[in-house]
């Protein structure tokens, strides 16, 4: 199964999204984030993602984990998602060919231009709780493309 980040940057009562330009949930907004590389670590991951997306670095001890999202489709899993969150950052958002970033206050995050499970689970992340969630889509390929039909969510995980 794929493994796979997000990072939630929030500040100032604000969360940093991105609005995707391409790849799998192109035009929706969604945090920074991407597949992991051979050989680095899912920390290490999220960092040259945001990097890479939106030129800010998050490589400080604020970051830590807040969720493990397995995404299924028609049963099968098919992303494996480390979710992060972090209140600290250095440098200035800039867009990329892969992400525009966008500033949100926490209570006006626009989960109607987001992935339908997103409302289930990133407030709850947005505020620092943790959670771990299994989210099933049917419908066949692409996942975006599928329906969101059942999900389980646990909150209040303890990660290393
Ligand atoms: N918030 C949220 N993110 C999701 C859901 N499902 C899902 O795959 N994602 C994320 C996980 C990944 O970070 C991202 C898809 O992976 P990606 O960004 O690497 O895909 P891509 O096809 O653009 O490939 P890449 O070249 O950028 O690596 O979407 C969901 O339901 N909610």
């Amino acid at each position: 199964m794929i493994e796979g980040t997000l990072c939630f940057v929030v500040s100032d009562d604000q969360v940093l999204l991105i609005e995707k330009r391409r790849g799998l949930g192109e035009g929706w907004y969604n945090g920074p984030g991407g597949k992991r590389e051979d050989g680095e670590t899912l920390r290490e991951c999220a960092i040259r993602e945001v990097r890479e997306e939106v030129g800010i670095d998050v490589d400080t001890p604020a970051l830590s984990k807040a969720g493990e999202l397995t995404f299924r489709l028609d049963g099968d899993p098919q992303i494996h998602c480390h979710v992060f969150r972090t209140d600290r950052f250095d440098g200035e958002p800039r867009p990329s060919e892969e992400a525009r970033p966008e500033w949100f206050p926490l209570d006006e995050v626009p989960y109607d231009q987001m992935w339908d499970d997103d409302s289930l689970w990133l407030p709850g992340v947005l505020q620092g709780r943790t959670v771990e969630g299994r989210f099933d889509f049917e419908g066949g390929e692409p996942l975006d493309d599928a329906d969101f039909v059942d999900h389980d969510l646990a909150w209040g995980i303890e990660f290393e």
